[in-house]
């Protein structure tokens, strides 16, 4: 492609540039204070600067432009906290006592809490007080608000909630054993808000680290370390990185596949995620993301079938047995190939009927079959904008009524909005489908 050279374009560079470009936040107390821990931990500059962004927030921006291949930062194995900083702390010998062992995952979060509690008296001070103080999981909405996320993120949203209620219930009689180590009560110091805060803090923010086996911990995986300074790091779909703890350099070190300009953000990409799992495992809603769809789920695709149609529990066991009732999607690019082919099964005519296989497999049946399923496609993308809407409204009424609750709600209209946008674009797809069959 031709560069832009003239005036026009580079005062839409200018303008593109300032749009994305970052306030430097490197001047805060807490960041002066990071900065000096990681120093004293042989943490070696690499030119990245705290900052918040227009559309991000905060993160961290380069000072200078990074070449493909280069290093983005390189945070030295002192810096981090594993389940190894845990067990060498004096929750140690509890941790070795308690039968049966805790998680890894327990013992992190029962280290957050414990160190958070501390205060001043933590050696982990200037890493706790960069963390956020508060998080937008699924499992810290309110009810009413998870009540307005699509079927299957609000299953999922539940069955998270429900697993972190019972990983605190079942780890308070582990946390009474504690108490010498406070002196304030443990029920107190291990409440429900910092255990959940604790989790929340581990779940959006660690980086994959395989610890070797502790007898002292559960078979459960040690994966999880955080990483100071580091997490400051947002996720972008677009960008490549090479992430992994060097043996040799004894650093956990990121390399930049992408490259990226001088005062811009500088992302890593937390894996090829659509917007209802970065909600779920992170809290946020990216724009624009190349993964994002609709999941459709696959039960209700049964209310679209003509009542008369007797093959219906048939076909849909025969999409059942061969995993069609999962994974079927609407994306920018109209409804996916899976959601197609379970779509032409159920509109097989009668008489076709034995031809289930072939459309598994992909092959054309007949017109009809053809027309039929992209004309339920159709209306299942009307249904589902038609919900969107209704939703959005509902919404918009409440963040009227509940000021307490205006940024779950911004945050559940993001996603219903980019899953309008999504519905809107294969909907549009789907009709000039439907139009060679005209
Ligand atoms: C590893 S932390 C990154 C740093 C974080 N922004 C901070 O201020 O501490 C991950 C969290 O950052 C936020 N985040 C990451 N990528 C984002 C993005 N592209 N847009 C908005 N928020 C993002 C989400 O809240 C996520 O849970």
């Amino acid at each position: 492609m031709q560069k832009r050279r003239g005036r026009t374009g580079r005062l839409r560079r200018q303008r593109r540039s300032s749009d994305t470009r970052g306030v430097n936040e490197s001047y805060r107390p807490e960041f002066i204070e990071l900065r000096k821990w990681l120093k004293d931990r042989k943490f070696e500059d690499t030119g990245l600067v705290p900052a918040c962004f227009p559309g991000t927030g905060r993160g961290l921006m380069s000072k200078t432009s990074l070449q493909e291949g280069q290093m983005i930062i390189s945070l030295p194995e002192s810096c981090l906290l594993t389940t190894d900083t845990v067990i060498r702390s004096s929750l140690g010998p509890y941790i070795k006592k308690w039968k049966p062992p805790p998680s890894p995952l327990l013992a992190l979060c029962t280290f957050l809490v414990s160190e958070k509690h501390a205060g001043g008296q933590s050696l982990w001070k200037s890493y706790l007080d960069i963390l956020p103080k508060s998080y937008t999981c699924p499992v810290c909405l309110e009810p009413e608000v998870v009540d307005l996320l699509p079927g299957l993120l609000k299953a999922k949203a539940e069955e998270q909630r429900a697993h972190v209620q019972d990983l605190f219930a079942s780890s308070r009689a582990f946390f009474s054993t504690l108490q010498p180590l406070f002196a304030e009560s443990v029920e107190n110091v291990f409440s429900y808000s910092a255990f959940l805060w604790a989790w929340c803090t581990v779940n959006t923010r660690a980086v994959y680290l395989r610890s070797r086996r502790k007898e002292c911990l559960s078979a459960e995986a040690d994966t999880c370390a955080l990483a100071p300074y580091l997490d400051l790091l947002n996720h972008s779909p677009h960008v490549q990185v090479k992430a992994a703890f060097n043996e040799k350099t004894g650093c956990y070190e990121i390399r930049t596949a992408s490259g990226c300009r001088k005062h811009q953000e500088v992302f890593i990409c937390y894996g090829p995620h659509d917007n209802q799992r970065l909600l779920l495992e992170y809290g946020f809603v990216p724009f624009c993301n190349p993964h994002a769809c609709v999941p459709v789920p696959g039960e209700m695709l049964v209310k679209y079938l003509p009542l008369a149609d007797k093959q219906v529990h048939k076909k849909m066991s025969i999409l059942k047995d061969h995993g069609f009732t999962e994974n079927l999607t609407f994306g920018w690019d109209g409804p996916s190939w899976r959601l197609l082919t379970a779509l032409k099964l159920l509109c097989l005519e009668a008489e076709k009927f034995t031809s289930w296989k072939k459309v598994l497999l992909g092959e054309v049946i007949s017109d009809t079959n053809e027309k039929t399923s992209l004309d339920m496609a159709q209306r299942i993308c009307s249904d589902f904008i038609e919900e969107t809407h209704a939703v959005l409204r509902k919404v918009s009424d409440m963040k009227e009524r509940e000021v307490l609750l205006i940024n779950q709600l911004t945050l559940v209209e993001a996603l219903r909005m980019e899953e309008l946008r999504i519905l809107q674009a294969s909907a549009e797809i789907v009709s000039s489908l439907q139009a060679s069959f005209l």
